[in-house]
């Protein structure tokens, strides 16, 4: 097994304005979360979110956090969320185990002093993507299943992005201290378009693509100042940091979808800052 937590510092708009394209990517892709019988996270200085992958093979997994953090254990001050993209598995939270099957989520909140990680065959093994924030309150372990998660059909054929965006850790189904968290499947023929784009100052963002119709398939994903954009080129299962101060989009060459999860000053979805399609650069 083996355990890595990259970290990755902050950044000034203007620090990226002359980035060479491995700079960028260096600073903001993380190239590979999932790897048989590894725990591969980051650690980012936008709002201290650790995020990563878990993929469980043989033996069970844990994330072990202590000295990093300076406390006795990974959730002493922090709350978990978390989707299973891989096969099934399970989750023991303090000894209660809970199968987690493609497409589930959990809530795991601030106190919890261990969660082992599971996967039932190692030949397809459960691949759970993990998003920590810091907490100061401990609200109730919640199931997330993808049935339960509150659906929001947005974006239509004529502009190209028609997408579900379904709802796991919402404000207005459940209390975290600030973590959001979902997961928007993109129709075929359709693409994260969501312009006119949007910023919000108050919160920053993660994005994991994933299941895309093809090994080839990249996702384009821009990002940047409105009138500074640049661009990402992605493989599958790669994850981007996006500050707060930076529009989000991707394009992909085929259909894919994409987990997001956010964090920051508030937990109001809607509270976006969209940008008139002229000042866009
Ligand atoms: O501020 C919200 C985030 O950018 C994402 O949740 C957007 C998203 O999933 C979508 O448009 O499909
Ligand atoms: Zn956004």
């Amino acid at each position: 097994m083996s355990f890595s937590m990259k970290t990755n510092y902050t950044h000034s708009p203007k620090d990226i304005e002359h980035y060479s394209t491995d700079e960028l990517r260096d600073q903001f892709l993380m190239e590979k979360l999932f790897a048989p019988g590894d725990i591969l996270l980051t650690y980012t200085y936008n709002d201290r979110m650790i995020f990563g992958g878990v993929t469980p093979t043989d033996s069970p997994l844990e994330i072990k956090l202590d000295k990093e953090l300076g406390v006795e254990y990974f959730l002493q001050r922090r709350e978990l969320g978390v989707i299973n993209i891989g096969g099934k598995g399970s989750m023991t939270i303090d000894g209660k185990k809970e199968e987690m099957v493609k497409h589930d989520g959990y809530y795991v909140g601030m106190g919890v002093e261990h969660v082992v990680f599971e996967s039932d065959d190692a030949a397809d093994p459960a691949k759970f993507y993990v998003v920590s924030t810091p907490a100061h309150k401990t609200y109730p372990n919640k199931k997330l299943p993808f049935e339960n998660a509150l659906k929001m059909p947005i974006g239509d054929q004529e502009h190209m992005n028609k997408r579900t965006i379904c709802k796991y850790i919402d404000a207005s189904q459940m209390d975290t201290c600030q973590l959001q968290m979902g997961y928007t499947i993109l129709e075929p023929g359709s693409s994260w378009n969501t312009m006119p784009a949007h910023t919000h100052a108050r919160r920053m963002e993660v994005y994991l693509y994933i299941e895309f119709g093809a090994p080839d398939t990249r996702v384009f994903h821009f990002m940047g100042k409105p009138d500074e954009s640049n661009h990402i080129v992605m493989s599958q299962e790669q994850a981007v940091i996006n500050p707060s101060w930076s529009i989000h989009c991707g394009v992909g060459t085929t259909n894919y979808a994409f987990i997001w999860a956010m964090c920051g000053e508030n937990q109001t979805y809607d509270d976006m800052d969209a940008v008139a399609m002229d000042e866009l650069r």
